[in-house]
């Protein structure tokens, strides 16, 4: 099959996806590329179409052992015909559950037919230098085993004629997904080193966080994907003793051991 174009469509708010996705795009190596970063609100507005001659390529966290419900509602826009598609989950070394299949299901039902689904672990959202959690992942290896999907996805391709020569590929996950009920947490603390510089507001998926001040945070908003508090440049955000601090601590402790990349394709 003759791809014309690549089409990278991911949700990161911490960035471990973005970089997942960007070393698939590499190791594919197709000189017209087209990237939609779903994490913004602004670009979830843009509509993309997709046809038989893109190759689409989709990246989400897990939230809970699902995907995040922002990039379900994202995907319900998406009008691909018979697209071939790559479905990616990137997971904070605990586990991915459901997410993959979830993921695969709704591409399959907006006119995606995948061509190769994967795995990656990232570092935790929750992960911090008191609770590490998968620090630094992924690192060279994962982006090394990213590139390699990416070449691999272009072999199997190279001799198909048409989608309709692709078969189901089986993943991992189970009917009915896993409950998954929305957080509504207050769980961020601001220390004296915040200088109101809007960083926070700026890289916030879901503008939750007052860009004039970043004291004001709309819980019912904040989907607890910690961005803000990675990226503050004078650490002045971090989470408050409670329900996620314990969860940090937990998994800091049972999630330990390496987790590694796996490909379905
Ligand atoms: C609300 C929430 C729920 C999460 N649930 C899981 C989970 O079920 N399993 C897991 O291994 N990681 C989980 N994570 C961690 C993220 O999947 C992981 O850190 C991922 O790399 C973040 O992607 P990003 O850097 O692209 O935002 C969760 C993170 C958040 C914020």
């Amino acid at each position: 099959m003759k791809i014309q174009s690549l089409k990278l469509v991911y949700f990161s708010p911490s960035g471990t996806t973005k970089t997942i996705i960007e070393g698939i795009a590499r190791g594919f190596n197709q000189s017209s590329v087209e990237t939609i970063d779903i994490s913004k609100p602004e670009l979830r507005k843009q509509q993309l179409q997709t046809s038989e001659n893109d190759l689409l390529v989709i990246g989400v966290p897990v939230y809970v052992g699902r995907v995040p419900a922002i990039a379900i509602d994202w995907l319900y826009t998406l009008q691909a015909r018979s697209t071939p598609a790559v479905c990616v989950v990137v997971y904070g070394n605990r586990a991915y559950d459901d997410a993959l299949l979830e993921l695969k299901d709704t591409m399959v039902k907006h006119g995606c037919v995948p061509v190769a689904c994967a795995a990656f672990v990232g570092e935790h959202s929750f992960s911090s230098s008191e609770t590490p959690i998968a620090v630094a992942r992924p690192d060279v290896s994962d982006v090394n085993l990213a590139e390699l999907l990416g070449k691999r996805i272009k072999e199997k391709l190279l001799p198909i004629e048409s989608v309709d020569h692709i078969s189901d590929i089986a993943v991992p996950g189970n009917y009915p997904y896993r409950e998954f009920k929305p957080w509504v947490l207050d769980f961020i603390e601001i220390n004296n080193n915040c200088s109101q510089c809007g960083v926070c507001a700026t890289v916030c998926p879901v503008d939750a966080i007052d860009l004039e001040n970043s004291t004001l945070i709309e819980k019912e908003k904040c989907i607890l994907c910690c961005a803000c508090v990675k990226s503050c440049p004078e650490k002045a955000l971090t989470v408050k003793p409670g329900i996620v601090k314990d969860v940090a601590k937990r998994l800091s402790q049972t999630c330990q051991n390496r987790k590694e990349p796996v490909f379905f394709l």
